[in-house]
């Protein structure tokens, strides 16, 4: 069997906000060039877990590990790529000039902006300010932002939520589309119904792990054909197990 290095490698990571342990004891790896979905209610842990492979969260204990290398490494800077929640791009600039900005902070060109803006299909809005922009137009520009390093890892938080059902289908394809050109993507979400559109799954539920699948194991093992029930299903039977 060939040897793949995890895009990322978890293990015993243990975060404590609040006083409270939001992630009690993970451990899992992510393959390199697949789309895997980190999948959970609010409130499990996903924000959280995706802060410490980004390395901007304090870490109780354990290890985190971007292509072995550990979690915010100055070498990891130019090869992940983050998406937060909230608004990360300036709102009185365009889109060209927000996508430029943060191009020059990864040192890259022209042409990589143009690129990026073309791959999040925002090229007809690239010279509007960000403000003029609706919701989902606003997303795309922080995601292009992301992608204009070429990153190696891009961490998505909850990048389709509030979108429309077809601009939800088109990122999908775009990040299938980067996989495929050998980009690792983790990207969460709380709408399960996304589950299946991912080539892994981790599912989340108290910042504890109940499964790491893929949608059709998921579907099989649980005796549905559908992932919001396939969920309910594995959180039942762990509890009975606990
Ligand atoms: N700054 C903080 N201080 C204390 N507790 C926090 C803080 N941020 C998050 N938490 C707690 O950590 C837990 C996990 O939160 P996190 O944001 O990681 O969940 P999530 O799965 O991303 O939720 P959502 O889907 O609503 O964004 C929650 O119980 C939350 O209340």
């Amino acid at each position: 069997m060939v040897n793949i290095s995890p895009a990322v490698a978890v293990e015993g990571l243990v975060v404590t906000r609040g006083g409270r342990p939001v992630l009690p004891d993970l451990s899992f790896a992510v393959p390199p060039g697949q789309v895997v979905g980190l999948m959970g209610p609010s409130g499990s842990g996903k924000s959280t877990l995706m802060r410490s492979i980004v390395g901007v969260q304090r870490i109780a204990s354990g290890r985190v590990e971007v292509f072995g290398l550990e979690a915010g490494s100055p070498q990891l800077r130019r090869r992940v790529g983050y998406v937060t929640q909230g608004p990360s791009v300036y709102a009185d600039l365009s889109v060209r000039a927000n996508v430029a900005y943060f191009a020059a902070m990864v040192g890259v060109g022209e042409e990589a902006v143009d690129q990026a803006i073309a791959g999040v299909d925002l090229t007809p809005y690239r010279d509007r300010r960000v403000e003029t922009l609706s919701g989902g137009q606003r997303s795309r520009v922080s995601l292009a932002a992301a992608l204009v390093g070429g990153p190696d890892l891009l961490v998505l938080d909850e990048p389709t939520v509030g979108l429309d059902p077809v601009l939800r289908r088109d990122l999908w394809a775009l990040f299938h589309g980067l996989a495929e050109s050998g980009t690792s993507l983790l990207v969460s979400s709380h709408v399960m119904d996304e589950a299946t559109r991912c080539d892994r799954l981790l599912l989340l539920r108290g910042g504890r792990l109940v499964a790491d699948t893929t949608p059709a194991e998921l579907l099989a093992r649980t005796g549905t054909n559908d992932p919001e029930t396939a969920f309910l299903t594995l959180i039942e039977s762990s509890q009975v197990a606990q």
